[in-house]
């Protein structure tokens, strides 16, 4: 369940702030050169672009992949034409850390989207300091201060925050917010029950100017089809690459 999920990520960010103090994180954060434009990369185009995830498990579906080495993952990711890349870096469900943000951070040109169960400023400042351009904002999971004050943090240390939603009420809460990349997922992070129509139906009203991304449950071409044909300027997918060929499934996925 989400309420879970965001408990045990902020428990386990209070541990390493023991080892790590909130200062020295933010001191490493600010120390870092400017991060990539990720609006400009995700920027509308005639074709689909992809965001290209590194996962190896998740409650809903257990085991993916092992990915003993995330970095050259990306790194087919970025040759098979990803915009972006995503790193799951919540360690107990999802079996993902920050040190797999780093490694690939290294290793490619790209955007690198910090995919995790964020609730506090730590969180966001650990992000930048690996080397994030992206961080996730649930909105299910914060209350409108908290979306706001941490949405300013990741803009104010030059990174963007891709704003979930499963609903028209969320959806409406993060353009309030004035997100410019909205995300909507078509996995309920309470139920993990699927929905691949929820993206058409929510879609419409996202004005223009702000970029619509259709996240989870491609696990085919016309899968994909589906959501840029519902008016998808960027897709996010992980289990379909992490458990197949994933320079030919992102040349398949971004000919359609
Ligand atoms: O593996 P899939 O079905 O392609 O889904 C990827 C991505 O959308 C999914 O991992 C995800 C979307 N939102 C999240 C929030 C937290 C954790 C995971 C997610």
């Amino acid at each position: 369940m989400l309420a879970d999920l965001m408990a045990g990520a902020a428990a386990d960010a209070v541990e390493r702030e023991r080892l790590k103090p909130l200062e020295q994180v933010r001191a490493e954060a600010l120390a870092r050169p400017a991060a990539i434009d990720a609006l400009a990369a995700l920027a509308p185009s005639d074709r689909v672009k992809i965001i290209a995830e590194v996962k190896r498990a998740s409650p809903s579906r257990g085991d993916l992949a092992e990915i003993r080495d995330p970095a050259q993952l990306a790194v087919s990711y970025e040759a098979g034409g990803a915009s972006t890349i995503s790193v799951l870096t919540e360690g107990r469900k999802f079996k993902g850390s920050l040190a797999d943000l780093e490694e690939v951070r290294r290793s490619v040109a790209l955007p690198v989207l910090r995919k995790d169960f964020i609730s506090s400023p730590y969180q966001v400042y650990e992000a930048r300091a690996a080397g994030a351009d992206l961080v996730l904002l649930i909105v299910a999971a914060l209350d409108d201060a908290e979306l706001a004050s941490l949405n300013a943090l990741i803009t104010e240390l030059g990174m963007t925050a891709l704003v979930e939603t499963h609903s028209e009420e969320e959806l409406h809460r993060a353009l309030a917010l004035g997100a410019q990349l909205v995300g909507v997922n078509a996995r309920n992070l309470s139920t993990f029950e699927l929905d691949r129509d929820l993206f058409g139906t929510l879609a419409p009203q996202i004005p223009a100017g702000v970029i619509r991304v259709a996240e989870s449950a491609v696990l085919s071409p016309a899968d994909v089809r589906h959501y840029r044909d519902a008016g998808a300027d960027v897709v996010l997918i992980g289990e379909a690459l992490v458990t197949g060929d994933p320079v030919a499934t992102l040349t398949e996925y971004l000919a359609v």
